[in-house]
């Protein structure tokens, strides 16, 4: 293995986004890093302000990254994915946010549900949506969150009935992130009411675009992520076949524990990655500004604020970047994703406030980076879990007496 050269000078990196500074990625990470960049760019930025009036991205955009090999990139070639590992998938959730555009649903896509598919799917299911979703010829989606439960993911009332061999699937979902473009959805429901606790009976099924019943809702009016698909979903009277569900009957719950915490580290990475982008976003900004004669890079309470955040970020990003290698190691625990999660995501919005305010009025104004970053940022601590269930989540193994 290579590892990046200038991985050891680290604290000497010009800017925090510069490639080859990272002491966990490899030379070959570093490649594939350069061209995820191109692409983000090329591809993605120049594009993107469209695509916020739009309300979602172009569905070219899904096939042009599938050809260029960033969607699926840590599934196994074996299932059709790229076969690469989670860093090269960290590199493309991170290279997105350094363009600072969060309307392209990838990581969602790539990094939570393909992974259940690929985990749990059966042998048809993998060979029908893995190679389609690896070429973003078929977007993937995840449907837990109803308007009643969120947080309590045991209060869902979405409910599949047996019919024979089939299924019946009545009930709604709300906040879907892809839901609008969705072709493929892995719908949590309920199967067995009877079950001795919630969570015992609850079953994954993959419900495809076009399915009689399945109805898309609005695209979801947000104060930010203006690019990105959100939407409602309805399900009336979905009729499924026995090969719609997805891994084993009643055990959906066990995989949503095994998952979830992948998705909270590639939040908690993209938090990161966002905070170092606003950092130099703003770093340029007071160089050029100027107020009484002088730019404002040189008073001293400005330098200030930027050598604390400076700090924070680089003291967070070594805590990710310990977590991503455990993550690629197979040994991230649970509580520590949730820690990474809800530190990461606060740290975000804390950065993003502080860079609107030296942005001072033109950070207020949506042309400016700055001011799209802060309300996408709004959202990290709310999503996957909000940092108050993280909270939970790492209290109880705290106090746990096992
Ligand atoms: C833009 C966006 C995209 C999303 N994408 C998806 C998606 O793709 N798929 C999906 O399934 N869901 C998605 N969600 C839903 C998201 O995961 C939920 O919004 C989140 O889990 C919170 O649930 P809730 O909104 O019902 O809030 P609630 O659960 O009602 O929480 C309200 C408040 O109460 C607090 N609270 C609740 N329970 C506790 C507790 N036990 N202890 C302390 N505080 C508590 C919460 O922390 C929060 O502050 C998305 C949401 C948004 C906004």
């Amino acid at each position: 293995i290579h590892f990046s050269f200038l991985a050891l000078h680290m604290l000497n990196t010009k800017s925090l986004t510069d490639i080859g500074t990272r002491r966990i990625f490899t030379s070959d990470h570093d490649i594939f890093r350069e061209s995820a960049r191109k692409f983000f760019q090329e591809e993605v930025l120049p594009f993107h302000a469209e695509w916020e009036k739009d309300g979602q991205v172009s569905r070219e955009l899904w096939e042009k990254a599938g050809q260029q090999g960033l969607l699926g990139v840590a599934i196994a070639e074996k299932h059709g994915g790229i076969g690469a590992d989670i860093l090269s998938s960290a590199v493309v959730w991170e290279e997105q946010m350094y363009v600072n555009c969060t309307g392209p649903g990838f990581s969602l896509h790539s990094d939570i549900v393909m992974p259940y598919i690929a985990n749990y799917g059966s042998e048809e299911q993998i060979k029908r949506f893995i190679p389609e979703m690896a070429a973003g010829k078929c977007i993937g989606a995840i449907a837990m969150t109803e308007p009643g439960a969120g947080s309590d993911l045991q209060g869902v009332r979405t409910y599949a009935k047996k019919d024979g061999s089939d299924w019946i699937l009545n009930g709604s979902k709300v906040f879907i992130t892809n839901g609008w473009m969705s072709d493929v959805v892995i719908v949590v429901a309920v199967t067995n009411r009877e079950a001795r606790s919630p969570a015992h009976g609850i079953s994954l099924f993959l419900v495809e675009n076009g399915t009689k019943g399945f109805i898309k809702g609005r695209k979801l009016n947000k104060i930010g992520l203006k690019a990105q698909d959100t939407a409602e979903l309805f399900f009336e009277d979905v009729r499924l076949p026995a090969s719609a569900l997805l891994g084993k009957e009643n055990k959906g719950f066990y995989y949503l524990m095994a998952e979830l915490p992948q998705e909270r580290l590639l939040i908690a990475d993209m938090a990161l990655a966002g905070c170092e982008f606003m950092f130099e976003e703003t770093r340029n900004y007071v160089k050029q500004r100027k107020a009484f004669g002088k730019t404002i890079a040189h008073l001293q309470t400005v330098q200030h604020k930027l050598a604390e955040m400076k700090t924070q970020i680089c003291v967070g990003r070594a805590f990710l970047d310990n977590c991503l290698q455990l993550h690629a190691d197979k040994r991230l625990d649970s509580s520590t994703a949730s820690m990474a999660k809800y530190w990461s995501s606060d740290l975000q919005n804390s950065v993003a406030t502080q860079c609107v305010q030296l942005h001072g009025g033109w950070g207020y104004m949506w042309e400016y980076p700055i001011a799209k970053a802060f309300v996408d940022a709004r959202v990290q601590p709310i999503y996957g879990g909000t940092n108050e269930i993280m909270k939970e989540l790492i209290a109880r193994d705290i106090v746990s007496d096992k």
